[in-house]
């Protein structure tokens, strides 16, 4: 983790807070000053009354003084009821607001940064931190008024037992009226400043050595809280039996004892300010009461004195420790940050080269290539062009870098030796999202989501539905939707809508495909794009290919060959390498080949191959 300042930590913290919801920090300035100063102003106005009955009796000052305690207790309760009703909407959409600008951040990301487990591990401790032990960027928004009030509260007490140390009336002379026993009475008070931070700092030190104990407590935490109610895992979890085995490996990950130690801490901590806080406050009574017996101070203002000092003593303490809360959340500002900080420099490319408006050419010149953090070559030594407005298939055992390929020519990864071009220049000159629009992609782990049919094929939610509609009926689907109860409006799933449908994994493969081809990119991209279908939905997807792709680039990759042979173009990959390139005839009649190989190995099972 990247070492940052605390107080750039804040500005920046704090920045980010205002930027989600910017009406917050004003409000809630307001707010913890009406809180902090109104009972303290009604404090000063009873004292002004017990005064005015223990002296002169004046009974217009006295309803004067009432008045305004009653108006002052109304107008700060109703600004008060007011803007808390505002801060609790806020609190709200800022907790709302704050998922969404970590999971927009997410999208923003390089993509290699997406697939590190690094990463992946850091987000998930950001939101389990925050979650679980309310941690990290959302805490500032909670330190805020623990921060403000306690303040307004320090300033109004002083200037309210500021009277204290000015009293001139005639009085006793004893120790407990001297000046030193105000000193001495002082020094008290203060102790509360290295008592409280000495239990902030047991705080932390305990807190960072149980997180340390058990590192991948809050990735686990994470884990099993999605995997335990993710539907696509019900299956296997009812006919696997594997819920007493999660439960017992979530138990020793982060069992109750992890929780335990953490809240049996801040109980014994609080305790102790407590205790702390009782201590003091009767030592203030015992040192105003006796003063006042000593005719230093009137009744009314040893109410007021002892308001204040108490008041001050309580907003000490809560500010001490809250500038501890700083502190320990710091190390959490800085992990929300670096995640904040991780390149997106792709996306932001410095490329400004626009794509050319038609014969793109792509070509991999020597590209090898090894996952970040792997040891080993996933592509090695690759050299292969894409001949403008030709199909290629692209056929290989498991693992023999097929996806992979399609990942750096989509420039989700850059390449780590040699060069991929588009009409002879480096793709990392071209503009990153221009870029992206060349391609449509129907990768083998798509996503569908749970809005309308027509929004997903569309990618937005206002689309052409005439082209929707003629995507879908290319992609096979076309009866599917006429029996839909809303046609194209139908959501899938029931996430947002009870009418929702769930489609089967080969009709999901043509809501993918079709997709694709609204996109209408000029370079089509299909990896395993009839896996899910039955053989006639796969027969008739081989059969139009021509028609569905029309003049555009295409490349499928395909584990079985025999849908391959339409294509007058193959490449065979083998461990990383492209080992074979030609038509059907040529790579069968090399019988020592891969691909003969594998033909021969699929002719067994396919009937017709
Ligand atoms: N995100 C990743 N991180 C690390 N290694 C990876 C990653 N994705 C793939 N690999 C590795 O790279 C190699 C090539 O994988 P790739 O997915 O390209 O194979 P493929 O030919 O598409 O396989 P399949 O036919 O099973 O889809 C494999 O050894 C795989 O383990």
């Amino acid at each position: 983790m990247k070492k940052r300042s605390i107080w750039r930590n804040l500005c920046r913290g704090y920045g980010i807070v205002n930027r989600l919801t910017p009406t917050y920090i004003p409000l809630t300035i307001v707010s913890s000053f009406v809180r902090a100063v109104q009972p303290l102003m009604v404090l000063f106005l009873s004292a002004q009354i017990i005064n005015e009955l223990a002296g002169e009796r004046d009974t217009g000052r006295i309803m004067l003084y009432a008045a305004l305690a009653v108006g002052l207790a109304f107008v700060g309760s109703a600004i008060n009821a007011a803007v808390t009703r505002r801060i609790a909407t806020l609190n709200s959409t800022l907790w709302a607001r704050f998922y969404f600008f970590l999971g927009n951040r997410y999208m923003q990301l390089n993509y290699d940064q997406v697939e590190d487990t690094e990463n992946n591990e850091m987000l998930a401790d950001i939101e389990a931190k925050t979650n679980g032990n309310g941690l990290g960027l959302l805490r500032l928004h909670y330190s805020l008024p623990e921060l403000l009030q306690p303040l307004f509260e320090l300033m109004a007490c002083i200037i309210l037992f500021f009277g204290m140390f000015t009293s001139a009336s005639s009085y006793e002379q004893t120790f407990i009226t001297s000046p030193f026993a105000t000193g001495l009475m002082v020094l008290l008070i203060l102790l509360i400043l290295p008592f409280t931070y000495a239990l902030k700092k047991r705080e932390e030190r305990i807190q960072m050595k149980v997180f340390e104990e058990n590192p991948k407590s809050n990735t686990y935490v994470h884990f099993f809280n999605e995997y335990m109610q993710v539907k696509n895992a019900a299956k296997d979890i009812r006919l696997y039996k594997q819920a007493p085995a999660i439960e017992d490996h979530y138990n020793k990950s982060v069992g109750a004892e992890f929780w335990y130690r953490i809240f049996d801490l801040f109980g014994k901590n609080n305790a102790l300010a407590a205790a702390m806080n009782a201590v003091l406050g009767g030592c203030v009574y015992l040192f105003i009461g006796l003063r006042a017996l000593y005719g230093m101070y009137p009744l009314g203002s040893v109410v007021q004195y002892i308001g204040a000092v108490t008041g001050a003593v309580g907003a000490l303490a809560k500010l001490v420790s809250v500038l501890g809360n700083f502190i320990t959340n710091n190390p959490y500002l800085s992990l929300a940050f670096d995640y904040l900080d991780l390149p997106d420099n792709m996306r932001k490319s410095d490329g400004s080269r626009q794509i050319p408006q038609e014969g793109l050419e792509f070509e991999f010149r020597d590209v090898s290539f090894k996952y970040p953090g792997s040891d080993n070559y996933a592509i090695k030594h690759l050299s292969m062009k894409f001949n403008i407005g030709e199909r290629l298939a692209v056929v290989g055992l498991n693992g023999s870098g097929k996806t992979t390929m399609i990942k750096l020519l989509c420039r989700l990864y850059e390449p780590t030796e040699g060069v991929i071009t588009l009409n002879g220049i480096d793709i990392r000159e071209y503009d990153y999202s221009a870029y992206m629009g060349v391609f449509s992609v129907v990768f083998q782990d798509f996503k569908l989501y749970s809005f309308s049919l027509g929004h997903n094929v569309a990618s937005s939610e206002s689309y052409d539905a005439a082209l929707a509609e003629e995507s879908l009926i290319m992609a096979g689907l076309g009866e599917k939707v006429k029996n839909m109860p809303n046609g194209l409006h139908t959501y899938l799933h029931k996430d947002f809508s009870d009418d929702g449908v769930e489609l089967s994994g080969g009709e999901a493969q043509k809501a993918a495909l079709a997709r694709a081809l609204y996109k209408n990119a000029p370079f089509v991209i299909l990896d395993e794009p009839t896996a899910a279908l039955d053989p006639i939905a796969e027969f008739e997807i081989y059969s139009r290919f021509n028609e569905l792709i029309g003049d555009k680039t295409a490349i499928f990759v395909s584990h079985r060959l025999s849908s391959c042979r339409f294509c007058h173009d193959i490449a065979v990959f083998h461990e990383g390498q492209l080992i074979q390139r030609g038509s059907h005839d040529e790579l069968i009649a090399d019988r020592g080949g891969k691909y003969a190989e594998l033909w021969n190995a699929q002719a067994q099972y396919y009937v017709g191959a």
